[in-house]
């Protein structure tokens, strides 16, 4: 999230909800960002304590290209890392891009490892046409599985593949659309569905 806050963190309550993942940054060049940095992390452990819900959270040292300017050490970077289970990386966003890309890509693979630790939380996707079978209602943790159980209640949902296995499927509407050979609708599998 960009807060586009100072140092502490405010009206935070709408990303910490919705997000998947969480890169906190300070500057290496700066104590008080640093500082601060440490009070989102409390945040963020807090409210994975209170929603029972965790979110993987990336600490990110930047401004690497100030390297000579340092007020903050590699190691009290790790240290605070350590103190809250989070990845550390040290980047320079204005002269590495691709180290940051690789950071995304960690708090990329980060949230999805989370995501497989609970399968309700899932993203679906619609396979071919089949009766569902009878189960215990699910409980939608983000409004994601209520939507496809009621827009298309005869399809037959599974979990979101891997996106290496990705393929197109053909999806019908429903029983009486096939029979009467109604447009279907082609859709990438593993594509979210919001
Ligand atoms: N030297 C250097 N400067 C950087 C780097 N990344 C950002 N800056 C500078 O740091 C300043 C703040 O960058 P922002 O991206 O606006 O940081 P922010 O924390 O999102 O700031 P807000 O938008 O005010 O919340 C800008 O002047 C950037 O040019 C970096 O890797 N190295």
């Amino acid at each position: 999230m960009d807060t586009a806050d100072l140092d502490t963190p405010r009206n935070c309550e709408r990303y910490l909800n919705w997000a998947h993942a969480f890169l906190v940054v300070y500057s290496v060049d700066s104590r008080q960002s640093f500082q601060g940095s440490s009070g989102y992390l409390e945040l963020l452990a807090w409210h994975a304590k209170e929603t029972q819900r965790s979110c993987p959270a990336l600490l990110l040292g930047n401004k690497l290209d100030m390297a000579q300017y340092r007020q903050v050490t590699q190691a009290e970077g790790a240290a605070l890392a350590g103190r809250f289970g989070c990845l550390f990386f040290e980047v320079s966003a204005c002269l590495d891009f691709e180290h940051v890309q690789h950071v995304f890509h960690e708090a990329v693979r980060e949230a999805r490892r989370e995501l497989e630790k609970s399968p309700l939380a899932r993203p679906l996707f619609i396979s071919e046409e089949r009766a569902l079978p009878p189960q215990a209602p699910l409980t939608p943790r983000h409004g994601l599985t209520s939507c496809a159980f009621n827009t298309l209640s005869t399809a037959s949902l599974k979990e979101m593949p891997a996106v290496a296995q990705a393929k197109l499927v053909t999806v019908k509407a429903s029983r009486a659309q096939s029979k009467r050979k109604a447009p279907t609708l082609t859709l990438l599998k593993g594509f979210k569905i919001f």
